[in-house]
């Protein structure tokens, strides 16, 4: 017997976060088209990131755009796939073109966790106490409250970042609150963070829906799970990464809030080692216009000479 078309075509990371997406958006998409949940199929890829896992690097070292979307960008263009599920803020801001974010799901929450077994936040550790992370973001915003702190390498899923924990490779932790959330860990957070010490990394917290520009079909199946707010949060934010984005490779952060449609973006960026940043704020209903201001406005606090420190 020849096996049915399938309604659709997932592609997603292989990480249990990622799955988890996945299925969210398959259980969703399957709901709100009354489709039985078996005909949308969910194929797996191994990306360039989970392959660096193991070792003691960077994001910014393994480098190179896509790192955890190329072979989904692939397999959507080459038509294995229809929809790519992402966390948005893993999605590179040049995407390949024929690919496009359509659809965004209701944010999570957008901040990180402090997530320690010994004491209840970053303020309490002890000095020169390890803290885990290979995120630059994460490891400037800590080491500017606390230049005593040691940032040690922590790469690996998220239960793999919760047992190095655990098993004592550091003292300390920042996760993301969505992830945690998504995988019924919420409970391991010791603290939320205030956003105005570490604010999230741009887009974080919301998952991304791309599929292949012209194909409609899609476009219209996928529109029902646009979240219009998070869409237009997502938009700013990643339009200021994407100001950004030519110039520097600091870490940076962004946030947006949103009161009925008037929106507040908050961006910073910073020095590796946490002890110089910048910061602008804009208000608007325009994201993109918003997401160019608050860049823009980044980018002539830093000045050339500071950001040529930093560019590649
Ligand atoms: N690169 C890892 C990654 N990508 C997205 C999330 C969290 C989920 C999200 O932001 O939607 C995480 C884990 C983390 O930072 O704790």
């Amino acid at each position: 017997m020849q096996s049915p078309t399938p309604f659709a075509r997932i592609g997603t990371r292989g990480s249990p976060l990622a799955l988890a997406q996945a299925k969210l958006v398959r259980d969703l998409l399957s709901e709100n088209h009354g489709i039985a949940q078996d005909t949308i199929e969910i194929e797996v890829f191994s990306t360039g990131g989970d392959r660096s896992q193991k070792e003691n690097t960077t994001l910014s070292d393994i480098g190179g755009k896509g790192v955890f979307t190329k072979e989904i960008d692939e397999a959507l263009l080459s038509g294995r796939i229809d929809i790519g599920v992402h966390s948005s803020k893993d999605v590179a801001t040049g995407l390949p073109s024929g690919i496009r974010l359509a659809a965004f799901l209701e944010r999570e929450d957008a901040r990180d966790a402090f997530i320690s077994v010994s004491v209840k936040g970053i303020d309490n550790l002890p000095e020169g106490a390890r803290f885990g992370t290979s995120s630059i973001r994460r490891a400037a915003q800590a080491l500017r409250l606390r230049p005593d702190l040691r940032i040690v390498p922590f790469r690996g899923n998220v239960h793999t970042r919760l047992q190095k924990l655990l098993d004592g490779v550091a003292d300390a932790t920042l996760l993301a609150m969505a992830g945690l959330n998504r995988l019924d860990e919420g409970h391991r957070a010791t603290a939320i963070l205030d956003p105005e010490d570490f604010m999230p990394a741009p887009a974080q917290g919301a998952i991304g829906l791309a599929i292949r520009e012209g194909d409609d079909r899609l476009a219209d199946l996928i529109a029902l799970l646009d979240h219009a707010p998070t869409h237009t949060a997502i938009t700013a934010e990643r339009t200021m990464l994407t100001v950004l984005d030519g110039s520097c490779r600091t870490p940076v952060g962004a946030l947006t809030l949103n009161e009925n449609g008037l929106l507040t973006l908050k961006g910073e960026i910073l020095s590796l080692d946490g002890q110089t940043s910048f910061r602008a704020t804009a208000e608007g209903r325009d994201p993109v216009a918003l997401g160019e201001t608050v860049g823009r406005d980044l980018l002539s606090q830093a000045g050339p000479d500071w950001l040529s420190q930093w560019s590649s």
